[in-house]
């Protein structure tokens, strides 16, 4: 049987910033090849980043792209790496003379096998996800061929991402045609156990085909998303042989052993038992040479809650190094969000980038004051104190406000302090501290805590917040660091402290029954009838339906935050603001 090297390259990339990411695949293919790889993989739309959004619909940034994957080819084989088989993604439209108004004009989504400074062949994507975070079919156009290039004698299909999750279409027709390895390109983002199901979904679609398949994932934060990389190679029978890190970038480099193409005539082009069109293309039939086999590695997988704070730790940290932030700054309450935002900040980009202001009022706990500092001291974060009180009472000698609108101008005045801090010191953002289940009910205030340029913990329940800081904290331990958390922070009662004793039970049910309740109806987006049904409170059901449909407006408005659930606010979850539909009250 023939001997193939493979390579995944799990990288990082930049959206947008084709010649950067047109740089970044030259250096991981010359990295593959030091490693003596015949085929090296790239991620889905590695040249443009994914997702791209509207930039699809820019003619000329589709027309950079395709020009770039050309220039590639050729750059690639005078940099001595011709002999190398890449499979690179990108965006191509070859129809450009038609209306724009047709959606006959829409780009692809594509993956182009590169080959001795040639463009061997490309091959369009067919399923196009249209769910979720994806539009997929807003911007492109499904293609309908399969391309089948014979690599050391070795028949490689290559399909992108969606393909791999719908039954039949392309996957299948490759099985068919008996190829030796499938070869699948993702942009796959990241969200809690989605690993667990890819590792089947690979080993169960290798089955299928009869044939060995290799999973290559991005790496790296985009907007609320987050890529987890995660690469994997299955064999025929569904094991997995070889699986890259989470969250990190690397070249997972793997000796296959995989039965020789069946006889086709080169170039020859034909109908497939499914009848997709099939296209041939001979690059190499030599043996490998002689060379000492390399063990392929399978990285172990991280734990649930580690998973989570590394998406949370690259979604920030990429958020601010692909946008030039140099600095971050968040208030510092001593309670458990804004110290855990302010540990991941520390983790994303270095403690002494990050600025932890205090601004108490005339209603903080002394504790408030002590737990903040506490933990700039076990982070090393910069740390200083600005008292509002004066400045609430300057705000009263001209309004006349008493109530939530006074509660509510402590809140706004911190957020003026912060926005000021991070104009003065620039480039920085300040980060909002919310978290998920705050952000359901409505609470927090507009323009005031709610303020921000990043909101690391919005997709992250309270309950799943002490959890985080605990499991940091136990990390620290692990590790023989300091926990960067402090013990009071995580065991006290959470209160907004905008009021003498105010406590979240005041006007909240317990946490614990309302992330139960935000789990089904956020996340599982079942109506009234069902929540009751499974025992829930009808008036509590009710109180907090209510809650959240009124806080639509609030959520439009908060700064972006990094996916790590199955339905996130954002694009996952797309609701009207004016909207009339209430169940049952
Ligand atoms: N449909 C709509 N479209 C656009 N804007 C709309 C709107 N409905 C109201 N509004 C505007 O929003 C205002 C009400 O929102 P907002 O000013 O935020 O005030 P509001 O939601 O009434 O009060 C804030 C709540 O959050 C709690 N809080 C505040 C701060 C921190 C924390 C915490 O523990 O983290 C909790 C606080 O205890 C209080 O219960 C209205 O006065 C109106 O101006
Ligand atoms: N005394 C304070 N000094 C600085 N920032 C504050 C202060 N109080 C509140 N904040 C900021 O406002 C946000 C909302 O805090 P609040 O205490 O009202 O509710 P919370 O959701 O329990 O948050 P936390 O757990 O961080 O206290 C905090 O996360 C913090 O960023
Ligand atoms: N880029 C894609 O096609 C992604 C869709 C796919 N179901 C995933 O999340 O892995």
């Amino acid at each position: 049987m023939p001997q193939l090297r493979i390579a995944l390259a799990q990288l990082n990339n930049h959206v947008g910033d084709i010649s950067a990411n047109a740089d970044l695949v030259v250096e991981w293919c010359r990295r593959a090849d030091e490693a003596g790889a015949d085929l090296v993989l790239l991620p889905e739309m590695v040249l443009t980043g994914y997702p791209v959004e509207d930039l699809a619909l820019r003619q000329s940034f589709v027309a950079a792209s395709r020009l770039s994957v050309e220039r590639l080819a050729s750059r690639l084989e005078a940099a001595g790496l011709g002999d190398l088989t890449a499979v690179v993604g990108y965006l191509d439209r070859t129809d450009e003379t038609h209306s724009l108004k047709s959606g006959a004009a829409k780009p692809q989504n594509k993956a182009a096998v590169l080959h001795k400074g040639t463009v061997v062949c490309s091959y369009a994507k067919h399923h196009l996800p249209n769910y979720g975070v994806f539009d997929e079919y807003r911007y492109f156009r499904p293609g309908n061929e399969l391309h089948v290039v014979r690599v050391r004698g070795v028949d490689v299909g290559v399909v992108i991402c969606e393909d791999l999750w719908q039954d039949g279409g392309p996957v299948a027709a490759a099985g068919e045609a008996g190829v030796g390895l499938l070869a699948v390109v993702n942009a796959s983002p990241y969200e809690r156990n989605k690993d667990d199901f890819r590792g089947e979904l690979v080993a169960r679609r290798a089955r299928e085909a009869g044939a060995t398949l290799a999973y290559v994932n991005l790496v790296g934060g985009q907007d609320e998303l987050v890529f987890d990389g995660d690469s994997i190679i299955s064999d025929s029978r569904g094991t997995i042989i070889a699986r890259g890190p989470q969250f990190a970038e690397d070249l997972l480099v793997a000796d296959l052993e995989l039965p020789a193409g069946l006889e086709v005539p080169p170039g020859s082009d034909g109908t497939g038992p499914s009848g997709m069109i099939i296209s041939h293309h001979v690059l190499s039939t030599t043996a490998a040479p002689e060379r000492a086999p390399i063990e392929p590695k399978v990285t172990e997988r991280l734990s649930d809650l580690g998973e989570v704070y590394a998406a949370l730790v690259l979604g920030l940290g990429d958020y601010c190094r692909k946008n030039g932030i140099q600095r971050v700054y968040l208030g510092l309450s001593g309670g458990i969000d804004s110290t855990l935002t302010a540990a991941i900040a520390c983790d994303a980009i270095g403690a002494d980038n990050v600025y932890g202001l205090s601004n108490p009022s005339a209603y903080s706990s002394e504790h408030s004051k002590s737990d903040a500092a506490e933990l700039a001291e076990r982070t090393g974060l910069h740390f200083s104190t600005v008292p509002i009180a004066p400045i609430v009472d300057a705000f009263h000698q001209g309004l006349d406000i008493d109530g939530i609108a006074a509660e509510n101008l402590q809140a706004r005045i911190r957020g003026v302090i912060w926005m000021a801090e991070s104009n003065q010191h620039g480039p920085s953002i300040v980060l909002a501290c919310g978290n998920k289940s705050e952000l359901a009910v409505g609470y927090s205030t507009i323009y005031g805590d709610a303020v921000g340029g990043y909101a690391p913990l919005k997709d992250v329940s309270k309950t799943y917040v002490w959890k985080l800081a605990a499991w940091r904290n136990e990390e620290a331990v692990r590790r023989g660091e300091t926990p960067p958390i402090p013990e009071n922070t995580i065991s006290k009662e959470p209160s907004a402290e905008l009021r003498p004793g105010q406590k979240d039970t005041d006007s909240l049910p317990p946490y614990e029954i309302l992330d139960a309740i935000l789990d089904d109806y956020v996340e599982g987006d079942k109506g009234r009838a069902d929540l009751v049904a499974q025992g829930f409170d009808p008036d509590l059901v009710d109180r907090v339906m209510r809650m959240v449909d009124r806080a639509e407006y609030k959520r439009r408005q908060y700064p972006p935050g990094t996916k790590i659930s199955f339905k996130a606010f954002g694009r996952d979850r797309r609701l009207p603001i004016t909207n009339g539909w209430r169940e049952g009250r």
